[in-house]
């Protein structure tokens, strides 16, 4: 196949608006289907939810006893503010310089189409694959994936097919060193509340909703600036520290028009978006949100929006090794200097990603976008990718799908690879 034909599949794939709430999954499947019939790939399509579809690709390996490897995409997007953007958002127009403009072109269409056309490099090249090879095909992943991979990864279905390595997606890295993630960090979506004395808003008195909240603000602000400030320094990378953004505020006794000015309000509330390392103390970030950052001494109370576990039932936190104890880790690392890319320090993801039900579930998921050089545009205005870029990343794929697809375990493997 070449090239303009990879990236006119490539522009098909960003044509079609997944963007959430309403996102054209039918469209999206049928698209992937019609894709991996092309080169003669069993597909499924499991709706956990209705509407909702889910596809999943296989490709047979020889020895399909063995554990088998899962490259895991989703199919919707984020929004996208059409005005502000100086290219269609869904109309993948490539401009001058090779760039393709559209939300997905990062996050994370690129990846599933790069799966895809690894895969059908790969089979035209007369490759066998030891191991099976499964590509799922995900919805909802931008809204927590509940209808999507959380389900999925709990399923009959997936259990069967006894996974043993996950690549899902990861960051678009600005040098030349593609951004390997091995943990991520748990949402806690706190939301704080205060009750007050009103009053006459031309009065100083104490305990009103408002200086309530807004001690707490300022307690959570210095909390926030003594984590960036470990970033800022360079002490700790984006992930390994908590980060808090408050994201809403809500206050005030409305008017017909907006607000009654002349009356302090006697609620008030706002919300904060907290990213939890694995390694932080839940324990110690629960007291300082008991105890400082909503008091029942201010009349305050909270509560959690969503809020996960950093470990499981045994306190053993949701890592995937980057060591000699992970082949896996050891094989990707080869497998993508191969082609003559460059892999940067394992990091732990910032925000939360499907990768979290493959790890909950025990199995090894590794973050990773093949897509160095670029700006990191994920959910930003004018999203794009370079034609040559994501080339490249399909030759990455090649080569790793074919170290892991090959992989014997010396360690686990034996009896089973010998019986063959
Ligand atoms: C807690 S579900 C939300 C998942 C979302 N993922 C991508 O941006 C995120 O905010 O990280
Ligand atoms: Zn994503
Ligand atoms: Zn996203």
């Amino acid at each position: 196949s070449d090239p303009s034909s990879i990236i006119a599949r490539f522009q098909q794939y960003l044509q079609i608006n997944t963007a959430q709430p309403n996102p054209e999954y039918k469209q999206a499947a049928e698209f992937i289907i019609s894709q991996a019939k092309s080169f003669s790939l069993e597909s499924h399509t499991i709706e956990f939810v209705n509407g909702k579809p889910l596809i999943l690709l296989k490709w047979l390996g020889t020895n399909p006893a063995l554990p088998s490897i899962l490259l895991n995409s989703h199919t919707d997007v984020v929004p996208a503010e059409h005005q502000k953007w100086t290219h269609h958002p869904f109309g993948a127009h490539m401009d001058d310089n090779g760039n393709i403009y559209a939300r997905g072109s990062q996050d994370m269409k690129c990846v599933g189409m790069q799966y895809l056309e690894a895969i059908r490099r790969l089979k035209a090249s007369g490759f066998q694959p030891l191991r099976s090879i499964h590509l799922s095909f995900v919805p909802d992943e931008e809204i927590g994936g509940n209808a999507g991979a959380g389900t999925f990864s709990q399923s009959e279905v997936f259990n069967i097919l006894n996974v043993g390595i996950v690549l899902d997606e990861g960051l678009p890295s600005p040098s030349e060193n593609y951004r390997p993630f091995y943990a991520e960090r748990s949402p806690w979506w706190l939301v704080i509340r205060t009750t007050g004395a009103p009053g006459h808003g031309a009065k100083l008195y104490d305990n009103t909703a408002m200086e309530n909240l807004l001690k707490s603000i300022e307690t959570i602000r210095r909390f926030r600036a003594s984590q960036f400030d470990l970033v800022k320094a360079g002490l700790r990378a984006d992930g390994e520290v908590v980060s808090v953004n408050m994201v809403f505020l809500k206050a005030g006794t409305p008017s017909p028009t907006d607000f009654v000015m002349n009356l302090q309000p006697s609620e008030a509330e706002a919300g904060f978006d907290i990213r939890v390392p694995p390694n932080a103390d839940p324990g110690s970030l629960e007291r300082r949100i008991a105890e400082e950052w909503a008091p029942t001494s201010r009349n305050m109370t909270f509560s959690f929006k969503q809020k996960e576990p950093l470990h499981d039932k045994f306190g053993k936190p949701f890592l995937t090794a980057t060591d000699r104890s992970n082949p896996w880790w050891t094989l990707l690392e080869d497998a993508v200097r191969k082609p003559g890319g460059k892999l940067g320090k394992p990091e732990i993801f910032p925000a939360s990603t499907d990768a979290c039900y493959f790890r909950e579930q025990g199995i090894a998921a590794i973050g990773f976008s093949p897509i160095a050089n670029t700006p990191n545009l994920l959910h930003d205005h004018n999203e794009f990718l370079n034609q040559d870029e994501y080339l490249k990343g399909i030759e990455i794929y090649e080569s790793i799908i074919k170290a892991f697809a090959s992989f014997v375990d010396p360690e686990r493997d034996r009896s089973s690879t010998d019986e063959l």
